[in-house]
């Protein structure tokens, strides 16, 4: 019956039958395969379909539908069709039962329309030109550090083992610092006390485990795993943390309230959240959605801008001719070396272009999940053409999965998709996010984007401006190839591209 009901769901179109459905936590966890009949997507199927061809058909949109376990889905790989599900019609919306809300709670990101609004309306006055202008300054101060804390310049050159985990660093100390006043220094991680655990081991643990987390019963912690042991380490420290820094703020907010001080400052990102606690009224937080928001900045203002600088630092290293232009770019701009300035941030145009393309081809967010309010007409594209094939009826409640990774290798959107190509992107198309699924479309599209986008300029021109990047090519491997065996055959959805090594070697000029 579940499978039968599936189809009708999805009304029959063709796609991926399997055991396991394509978002289910159990599915998540257990191998792909256990014999034919057993098949499981697995959380990296998107990739996997992406590196196979997959279910190819003639249209934008496919079905996964289970028998065995998890819901049925629509996966939708057109820039029309994300258009119809993202846009402001009210015909979908984020999931009803989602996941991730029950572990987290309920956020800005995380909630449905209605409720939704309120948390954007509490958290938008804080995405200001004052915040990008100090997101600009704790970048550049953070990078001053980091060089002369890992002692570059002494040496002139730095080999960069992984170079995901500087940038989570970074980046992780910048949404910290700029977002909720935690400040630290390059060589001490925020600590949160107690365990030993640092935010960010916490923050990684918390992400790559969250479906354990979802699925083990409470008895199961009294077993001797490992596994166990670690995700309630970094579930409990991680939320006691953000507890007590909430706390702290909040008296902080109540002593400069009685002194006619400002030092929590009106409108910051963490000050927004903890005073429309404290404040209550019409758009008041419960105390459960003021830690759900505070989790959510801090996961999500630094993870995915530290994956497109990994990305974009591996593809510098291989795509030499670009980094070249983009340095040339900065000399342009930065006249006699001087160093960068806020109000420099939108003349990197031909840089900005690389990191569009390098969130095209390795999306920081692969999926974005939707469901139909009601039965809902959706329009199908053609593969080829992206005319209208065809309407399907969605039931009410189904999944729809916008295919970020299948839009960005949509060969109708952007021909050659396998290619590192910046020069594809016209300028005017850079501000839209209508050309690209990179941080979403629509009423719920990234808050943070501006914020990211401006960390990641500052980074990137301080880092280029003095430093060439390098990867090592095997003997005969073409950057392509390169690309293909350490980036794309690596990656998933819970840990980004795999370990990735570089080089820096001090310019000349400097
Ligand atoms: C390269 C960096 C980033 C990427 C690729 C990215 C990607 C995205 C995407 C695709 C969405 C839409 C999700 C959906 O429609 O279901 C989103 C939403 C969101 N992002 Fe980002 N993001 C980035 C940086 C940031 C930063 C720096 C912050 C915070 C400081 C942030 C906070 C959020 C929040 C709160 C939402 C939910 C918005 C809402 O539903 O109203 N993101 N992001």
């Amino acid at each position: 019956y579940k499978f039968w009901s599936g189809l009708k769901a999805v009304d029959y179109t063709p796609g991926i039958r399997c055991a396991f459905g394509a978002r289910s936590l159990l599915g998540f966890l257990i191998p792909k395969r256990l014999g034919a009949l057993f098949y499981n997507p697995g959380p990296n199927f998107l990739w996997e379909m992406k590196r196979s061809g997959g279910f190819e058909g003639d249209t934008d949109a496919i079905s996964v539908v289970p028998w065995l376990h998890g819901d049925p889905a629509i996966l939708i790989s057109s820039l029309e069709m994300m258009q119809q599900v993202l846009g402001y019609s009210d015909e979908f919306d984020k999931f009803k039962n989602d996941s991730g809300a029950a572990l987290f709670g309920l956020n800005v990101a995380t909630l449905q329309r209605e409720p939704w609004k309120k948390h954007r309306r509490v958290l938008n006055p804080a995405f200001s030109k004052k915040l990008y202008s100090l997101v600009w300054k704790e970048s550049m101060r953070m990078f001053r550090d980091m060089v002369e804390t890992e002692a570059w310049d002494k040496a002139g050159s730095a080999t960069i083992p992984v170079v995901g985990d500087l940038t989570a660093k970074f980046t992780l100390n910048i949404v910290a610092s700029c977002a909720f006043d935690f400040r630290s220094t390059w060589s001490d991680s925020i600590s949160t006390a107690g365990t030993g655990m640092s935010l960010s081991k916490c923050l990684k643990v918390v992400i790559e485990d969250a479906p354990v987390r979802a699925l083990a019963p409470k008895w199961a912690y009294f077993l001797p795993l490992k596994v166990l042991k670690r995700v309630d380490t970094a579930f409990t420290t991680l939320f006691a943390f953000l507890r007590a820094q909430v706390a702290l703020r909040r008296e902080k907010i109540a002593s400069e309230e009685m002194t006619g001080d400002d030092k929590a400052g009106k409108n910051t990102i963490f000050s927004n959240i903890v005073r429309a606690n404290i404040e209550g009224g019409k758009f008041a937080f419960d105390e459960d959605e003021v830690i759900s928001n505070t989790f959510v900045m801090l996961f999500a203002g630094h993870e995915t801008t530290a994956r497109t600088l990994n990305g974009i630092l591996a593809l510098f290293g291989l795509y030499q001719d670009e980094q070249e232009k983009v340095y040339e770019e900065i000399k342009r701009v930065l006249s006699n070396g001087r160093d960068p300035e806020f109000e420099d941030s939108e003349s990197f145009t031909y840089l900005r272009k690389c990191i569009q393309e390098t969130m095209r081809l390795y999306p920081p967010v692969s999926v974005l999940l939707r469901e139909a309010v009601r039965d809902v007409h959706l329009s199908v594209t053609k593969r080829a053409t992206g005319e209208k094939s065809h309407d399907v009826v969605v039931k009410e409640g189904t999944h729809v999965l916008v295919n970020v990774v299948g839009i960005h290798y949509n060969p109708r959107h952007f021909p050659d998709p396998d290619s590192f190509k910046p020069s594809r992107w016209v300028d005017e198309s850079l501000s839209s996010d209508a050309v690209f699924a990179g941080f979403g479309h629509g009423p719920r599209a990234c808050i943070g984007r501006k914020f990211s986008l401006v960390e990641a300029t500052c980074f990137l021109v301080m880092l280029l401006r003095d430093w060439r990047v390098d990867v090592d090519l095997a003997p005969g491997e073409t950057p392509q190839e390169w690309q293909q065996r350490m980036m794309t055959d690596r990656i998933t959805p819970a840990r980004g591209l795999g370990p990735i090594p570089i080089r820096l070697s001090r310019r000349e000029s400097r």
